[in-house]
């Protein structure tokens, strides 16, 4: 970009862009791909394989697999398609003070600061930087261009860049991914919907902590107050005009 211009002013968007149209619960939603983001929401171990967190703390992640293959080929997609890929990394200092002290709510919520205090052999090795635990799984690596944002609580717009980076790109659609649907996930798209941000959540693309009918329940509450429920399969579609294939995107973006 030259920005040794006379002129001052940057223009987010061009009008000759096509408006598409994303399928989805409880009616289609028209986006433009400048205007949007696919957000991957906190796909660390500590979320979705066995002998993280959650896993530690008690939560079955048995059924994550597929969910972590559904974001991979809408990642794919997303990056075909210029449309930014932004992950979120939840946790916190290796001594926990960004987790907040006894002074904290999180102190007291915070199922991996419980975990850590009933079994202090693992202090140290929950949600901290620096290790296996808060890393994004091996399948789900950043690739030059996309966003990596740490937060240090469920709303990945409290005390983030997110709203910042959002806003100087003129992007307005939120497409959420991640673990877990009904903690960070929705907590990031509320908190957009106050900011006037559209969230989508693709559902296959996510996965739930606790029980399978919290899944509904978060996609419901979504759904119906909050944003739009859609699919991997019609991201794919909508973005892609492709299957949802992987492989077939990532082509695609090469050959670009
Ligand atoms: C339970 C939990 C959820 N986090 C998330 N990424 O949704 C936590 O962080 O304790």
């Amino acid at each position: 970009m030259n920005i040794e211009t006379e002129q001052s002013g940057y223009i987010l968007n061009t009008g000759a862009e096509p408006v598409l149209e994303l399928p989805g619960k409880p009616e289609a939603l028209n986006v433009r791909a400048s205007e949007s983001a696919l957000v991957v929401v906190d796909m660390q171990n500590a979320y979705s394989t066995i002998g993280g967190y959650l896993d530690r703390a008690g939560f079955d992640v048995s059924t994550t697999g597929p969910v972590i293959q559904q974001i991979k080929k809408a990642i794919a997609v997303a990056r075909a398609a210029g449309i930014p890929v932004i992950f979120f990394q939840n946790g916190w200092d290796p001594e926990y003070v960004e987790a907040g002290g006894p002074g904290s709510p999180n102190w007291y919520k915070s199922n991996a600061l419980k975990t850590m205090r009933k079994k202090p052999e693992l202090n140290g090795s929950l949600l901290a930087k620096g290790t296996w635990d808060y890393d994004l799984v091996e399948e789900l690596q950043p690739q030059p261009g996309d966003i990596v944002i740490p937060k240090p609580r469920y709303s990945g717009f409290f005390n983030t860049s997110f709203d910042s980076i959002l806003r100087s790109r003129g992007i307005r659609n939120l497409i959420f991914t991640g673990i877990a649907t009904n903690v960070c996930v929705e907590s990031t798209l509320r908190d957009g919907f106050f900011l006037e941000y559209f969230g989508v959540v693709l559902a296959d693309a996510t996965h739930q902590a606790g029980p399978e009918f919290i899944q509904q329940a978060a996609l419901y509450n979504i759904e119906t107050f909050f944003g739009w429920v859609s699919s991997t399969e019609d991201f794919c579609q909508t973005f892609g005009g492709a299957t949802g294939d992987a492989e077939t995107a990532q082509t695609e973006s090469t050959a670009a």
